[in-house]
């Protein structure tokens, strides 16, 4: 069987199979802001996105992901806490069954109703896979969904959910601008850390945005209208697809911020 978020598969089993679930370095955390030092040194977040590399959505049973076309350098994250170029190779979200929970990092122990990962990969690997086995292969950028007024950049990506609603489904995603759902102010967490989901590679510096956009409540009820399950199975709804808050294990978390 393989791993998922339910009771026989979900995180408190992923270590069976996957043993670094229990390393020095894994992600999602809840992030204190009390005890992350503001580093001086930490530069803007350099986001360039071209709408032209967006190229599909897809169910993968385990989240949807809107997929970018990864082989020049047109949608790129530079400076914040990374040195070098890193590719945009896709985004996705995790959400929970009710809007008190669904973000994978916390705040202080608050959870939000979803969190939106954008997906990097460093150039100086040849390719995204390569780069999620190394230390520093992979920059993801984490951004907050909270209730409030309906997301017009979130609603493109909604509209076609028809087409995507059992696992395994994907159709075309076009002339999508990724940085429509950033929030107004880039200032970020930063710490190192890991996929939040099996193989749980070692290889993210997370950059977790302090500012969460918005979503309604309409809107969130429609991420779990998804499903983990494939056509012609038992029907599954995608929620609560949000790995727990890991231990810190003595790492650091930087604030761009003051
Ligand atoms: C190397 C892992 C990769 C699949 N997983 C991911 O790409 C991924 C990306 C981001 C996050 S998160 N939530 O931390 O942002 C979690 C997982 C991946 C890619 C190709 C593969 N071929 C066979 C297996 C396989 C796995
Ligand atoms: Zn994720």
């Amino acid at each position: 069987m393989s791993w998922g978020y339910a009771a026989d598969n979900g995180p408190d089993k992923w270590a069976d199979n996957f043993p670094i679930a229990n390393g020095p370095r894994q992600s999602p955390i809840d992030i204190l802001p009390g005890a992350s030092a503001y580093d001086a040194a930490l530069k803007p977040l350099k986001l360039k996105y071209d709408p032209s590399t967006c190229q599909e959505i897809l169910n993968n049973g385990h989240s949807f992901q809107v997929t970018f076309v990864d082989d020049n350098d047109k949608s790129t994250l530079k400076e914040g806490p990374i040195s070098g170029t890193y590719r945009l190779k896709q985004f996705h979200f995790h959400w929970g069954a009710s809007d008190d929970k669904g973000s994978e990092h916390t705040v202080a122990g608050t959870k939000y109703p979803a969190e939106l990962h954008l997906v990097h990969w460093n150039t100086k690997y040849p390719s995204f896979g390569d780069a999620a086995s190394k230390p520093d292969g992979l920059a993801v950028v984490g951004v907050f969904l909270k209730i409030g007024d309906a997301n017009a950049s979130l609603q493109k990506v909604l509209d076609s959910f028809g087409a995507i609603k059992a696992k395994g489904k994907q159709t075309t995603f076009a002339d999508f601008d990724p940085s429509t759902l950033l929030p107004g102010c880039l200032d970020y967490w930063t710490y190192d850390g890991s996929l939040t989901t099996p193989p749980l590679l070692e290889s993210v510096t997370w950059i977790v945005c302090k500012e969460p956009i918005s979503v309604s409540a309409e809107q969130m009820a429609k991420f779990r209208g998804l499903l983990f399950s494939a056509e012609g199975e038992a029907e599954c709804c995608m929620m609560d697809n949000y790995r727990p808050p890991q231990p810190l294990k003595g790492r650091a978390v930087r604030a761009s911020f003051k």
